[in-house]
């Protein structure tokens, strides 16, 4: 069982907090300069993928204190304890085993006595069946056509992993297949995409969970009719639409064929399953073998954190050094810089990731956190966000810690993008741990030729002071495998985080009080009378919203 441990009352903290004093001031130029091996005492390589983190305020004695504080927080123990099958998900009383999914071992994973494996791996044979009949050809459409377009109707992780991974390896894409989601309530999302689309050639994939969620629910019922008024009859249905849930009566309910449902089971976290029944779309659009590349890859990862001591665990030490930055130097956000336009949804993915799983302030034992738990994360691909808000990384008041993840061959090795794209990788790590200095400033403005007079009211705001952490993540190619262990590798980093910091990561309860007033909001819109049942803020909007229509 996850110990129950506020990790600022532990021996490690205040040995940290006494460390801060030490390091808060120091300068990663000087640490380099001291130590001619840095980049190899502090970086790593887990098969394609090499983590660099010399780049960061920290020195050996800072990582031994962090690993301390994973030791005294139970943070083995914790891995254990998920690897198990224990019910960690205590809220929900349910056990967290997303690694049962891609568990390729196939050892025995126990939940309640009962060995999990058998029940994946029929849902896996079936994913494989089913995704070979689509991308071959061999599944008809009502008017006996060859299937052309998967559309995933899902909303949060019924969507945003299977959109981020088929974005990611687009370059495995099966030519014949094209694969569109659909997941904002707002009907221009559903109308949009359905509009290039013909019904005889389209399938439906409804990815939910719960199969309760407002967002999908409507949007599978409109997908719906507009496929009836082509199709006209109820029994083409079965040809065109499948479920991803856990939940058969919903999915009997909605029309769907039982034989046509992909099941998953209550141990697997929304954001956590991709590699669930939920990544149909990527098994169809990349096809099977790739997709069990994926998995595997994942696999490898999870290997590693299970057998791995914790001061050579990779997703450990990204989780001690987030705690660090976090927790000591009271950095509010992290940053996901992908040099690589595959990975555009890679921030965002993990946005939801992270700050669903953290953005917790109820410890284990029910009561208020007195230090900080998730940060914010954001991000969008290199090199757009050098010409957005790198600015502001570069000379803004707030430290953001950053991830640059980059692979080294291109899948589009187009004249000398790649080199552009790396250099400018590399050089934006250098420049945010190097900055720039007064003295290189004026040097510059000398070559320059410029005046004294203009040098001196232009210094200030051409200084960079530097010292700005980042990791860098070099993979060798944005492959199947790849990306399956960078993805385990960050879900790892969470769930370390979350055993930290003592908060429960795999539940969600903040999300469900949006789901309740939306519903009670709801049928106050559909009549004309004016509303006072509210705040004055919402009754004002709501019955201006009235007069506006
Ligand atoms: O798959 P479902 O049940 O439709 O849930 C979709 C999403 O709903 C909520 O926003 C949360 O619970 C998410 O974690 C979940 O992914």
């Amino acid at each position: 069982m996850l110990k129950n441990q506020n990790p600022t009352q532990t021996q490690a903290w205040a040995a940290l907090e006494a460390h801060f004093q030490n390091m808060q001031n120091a300068q990663m130029k000087d640490l380099f300069a001291q130590d001619a091996d840095r980049f190899n005492k502090f970086s790593t390589q887990f098969e394609d993928i090499l983590l660099d983190y010399s780049k960061n305020i920290i020195t050996e004695e800072t990582l031994e204190k962090l690993v301390a504080l994973a030791k005294e927080t139970g943070v083995a123990e914790g891995i254990k304890a998920m690897f198990a099958g224990e019910k960690i998900n205590q809220t929900e009383g349910r056990s967290v085993l997303h690694v049962a999914l891609r568990n390729q071992s196939n050892t025995p994973i126990m939940v309640d006595g009962e060995d999990v494996m058998p029940a994946v791996n029929a849902v896996l044979a079936k994913v494989e069946n089913f995704s070979n009949r689509v991308s071959n050809g061999d599944w008809k459409g009502y008017t006996g056509k060859a299937i052309t377009d998967i559309v995933n109707i899902g909303i949060g992780g019924s969507d945003l992993g299977p959109l981020m991974v088929t974005e990611a390896l687009k370059a495995y894409k099966k030519e014949n297949l094209n694969v569109h989601f659909i997941s904002n309530v707002d009907g221009t999302h559903v109308a949009e995409v359905l509009k290039p689309l013909n019904p005889e050639t389209t399938l439906f994939l409804i990815a939910s969970k719960t199969f309760t969620t407002q967002e999908t629910m409507t949007n599978a019922n409109s997908a719906k009719d507009w496929f009836l008024k082509a199709a006209q009859e109820e029994g083409h249905v079965a040809k065109h639409f499948a479920a991803l849930s856990t939940n058969a009566d919903g999915v009997s309910a909605f029309g769907i064929d039982t034989e046509n449902m992909f099941e998953f089971w209550d141990w697997v976290g929304g954001r956590y399953s991709l590699w669930s029944a939920i990544g149909l779309s990527i098994a169809c659009a990349i096809g099977f073998d790739n997709y069990k590349e994926l998995l595997a890859g994942a696999h490898a990862m999870d290997k590693h954190v299970a057998e791995t001591e914790l001061e050579n665990n990779i997703p450990v030490l990204l989780a001690l050094i987030g705690i660090w930055y976090n927790n000591f130097f009271k950095a509010e956000s992290e940053a996901i810089l992908p040099y690589d336009q595959y990975l555009h949804r890679f921030a965002a993915y993990f946005q939801q990731g992270n700050m669903e799983s953290n953005g917790k302030y109820i410890d284990r034992n029910g009561e208020r956190v007195n230090y900080e738990t998730g940060p914010i994360i954001w991000g969008e691909p290199g090199t757009n966000g050098q010409h957005a808000f790198y600015q502001l990384i570069h000379q803004g008041t707030k430290m953001i810690p950053c991830d640059f993840i980059a692979p080294a061959i291109s899948h589009n090795p187009i004249g000398d993008h790649h080199p552009k794209l790396l250099a400018n990788f590399f050089a934006q790590t250098e420049a945010l741990m190097m900055g720039k200095t007064e003295e290189q400033v004026k040097a510059e403005f000398a070559k320059a030729g410029k005046s004294e007079a203009e040098v001196a009211s232009l210094v200030p705001f051409k200084v960079f002071e530097g010292n700005k952490p980042t990791n860098s993540i070099l993979v060798k190619q944005v492959t199947p495998r790849t990306l399956g262990a960078l993805i385990a590798m960050y879900e790892h980093k969470i769930f370390v985080q979350g055993v930290i910091w003592n908060i429960f990561s795999f539940d969600q309860w903040g999300v469900e009080l949006g789901k309740q007033l939306a519903n009670q909001i709801l049928p106050e819109l559909t009549n004309e009378e004016a509303i006072a049942s509210h705040d004055s803020s919402t009754n004002g909007l709501i019955n201006a919203y009235k007069a506006m229509r």
